[in-house]
């Protein structure tokens, strides 16, 4: 039963949280809900309790509470009514302060019933977020005021003492405050992260050296060219550019010119590619061009076009002059393979190129 208990739990908690792109609407959305059933259990074991003790009015105000609330549980966790998730919410809430002010007003049993008002801070920054949460518990405030203050109690339906009023309004009022700094505090460290997250999802896909996609980038960008490609019936090449013996370059220059070197090559390739192409840094010294809407037939004179210009685009350093190659291998896109295949034979011809003396364009099969 436990096990069960939690499985269903965890399951909605995870349908209520993916029901929205922005997370604190789905935050508020699964609070909402589980405030919902929480309220109309407790509700209505007092609502019970009330009739026991011979209370019918205020029995009824918490079983009409626990049924909206229940009902806003109900509707909430429904995948139907995502839509109207903002009303239900509302509705959820209307039950409760009509309660809260009804307590007020009868002050439940032996008085004791305004000490509940306490839950509805937080239970409304909770539900609606700081402004609107802002706006609302200020009115709640001033119905308190209302209820507590007309002149001849006409609003009350008990006596509280002049001092236990003040005093009500004064610690109510400053709870409002707390949970409004803590709602706020809360609210800004949620934005805070989330712009952080967007900006470390950014980093973490861009190579610090070339400043172009690295590896994990250009695979999000390869998995959406393939879609679009399969979606829109047309095909793509990938092409994978290898230097020729960099390691001869760091050994005689050192890393820190080896280094530049690849910002050199980066930097004359992304001048030389089309503008639909996607240039990133697949590896230490290799790169992997997408080439969109292009066959293998139309990729082939735009690849040599590119390893002549690396060719004679010499780097410059001091008296050093260092001349680089590439040796480059491409596939175009078939039906009957994938884009893990389409890379690994890219490759096979790349190594292919490199076993016939490097510095050329080879297309797989
Ligand atoms: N400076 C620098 N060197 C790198 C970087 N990443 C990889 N390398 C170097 O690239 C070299 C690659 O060497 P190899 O795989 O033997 O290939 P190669 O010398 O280019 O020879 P072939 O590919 O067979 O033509 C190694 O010396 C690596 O240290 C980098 O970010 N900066």
């Amino acid at each position: 039963m436990k096990g069960f208990i939690i499985r269903v739990s965890r399951h909605y908690r995870r349908v209520l949280l993916q029901s929205f792109s922005d997370k604190e609407y789905s935050y508020q959305r699964y609070l909402a809900a589980f405030f919902g059933l929480i309220g109309s259990v407790i509700s209505f074991a007092m609502g019970i309790n009330s009739i026991l003790i011979d209370l019918f009015g205020l029995a009824i105000s918490l079983f009409a509470t626990s049924l909206l609330l229940f009902l806003s549980f109900l509707l909430l966790m429904s995948d139907k009514y995502v839509r109207y998730h903002n009303g239900i919410k509302y509705m959820a809430l209307v039950a409760l302060l009509s309660l809260g002010a009804y307590l007020i007003h009868s002050g439940g049993v032996d008085n004791s019933g305004p000490l509940w008002i306490y839950i509805f801070p937080s239970v409304i920054f909770a539900f609606c977020g700081f402004k609107i949460g802002i706006m609302i518990n200020v009115v709640f405030c001033a119905i308190l005021i209302l209820i507590l203050y007309t002149p001849d109690n006409y609003f009350l339906s008990t006596l509280y003492p002049v001092a236990f009023k003040s005093r009500l309004v004064l610690s109510f009022s400053t709870t409002v405050a707390l949970s409004a700094f803590y709602e706020a505090t809360r609210h800004n460290s949620y934005l805070k992260m989330k712009r952080l997250k967007v900006k470390f999802e950014q980093e973490s896909q861009i190579d610090e050296l070339t400043h172009l996609p690295n590896r994990r980038g250009m695979r999000k960008k390869l998995r959406e060219a393939y879609r679009k490609a399969i979606t829109s019936n047309q095909v793509f090449t990938l092409a994978v550019f290898d230097i020729d013996h960099f390691k001869n370059v760091n050994d005689c220059f050192g890393h820190e010119i080896g280094d530049e070197v690849l910002k050199h090559v980066s930097d004359v390739l992304s001048d030389g590619i089309r503008e639909q192409d996607i240039l990133s840094r697949w590896g230490g010294e290799e790169f992997l061009l997408l080439l969109p809407n292009t066959n293998g037939e139309e990729a082939f004179p735009l690849l040599e076009e590119m390893r002549k210009l690396i060719e004679k685009s010499h780097y410059h350093k001091a008296n050093e002059v260092i001349t680089i190659t590439f040796s480059i291998g491409y596939c175009e896109m078939s039906d009957t393979v994938s884009l893990s295949e389409m890379i690994h034979l890219a490759d096979v011809s790349l190594y292919k190129a490199k076993q016939t003396g490097r510095n050329k364009v080879l297309a797989h099969g």
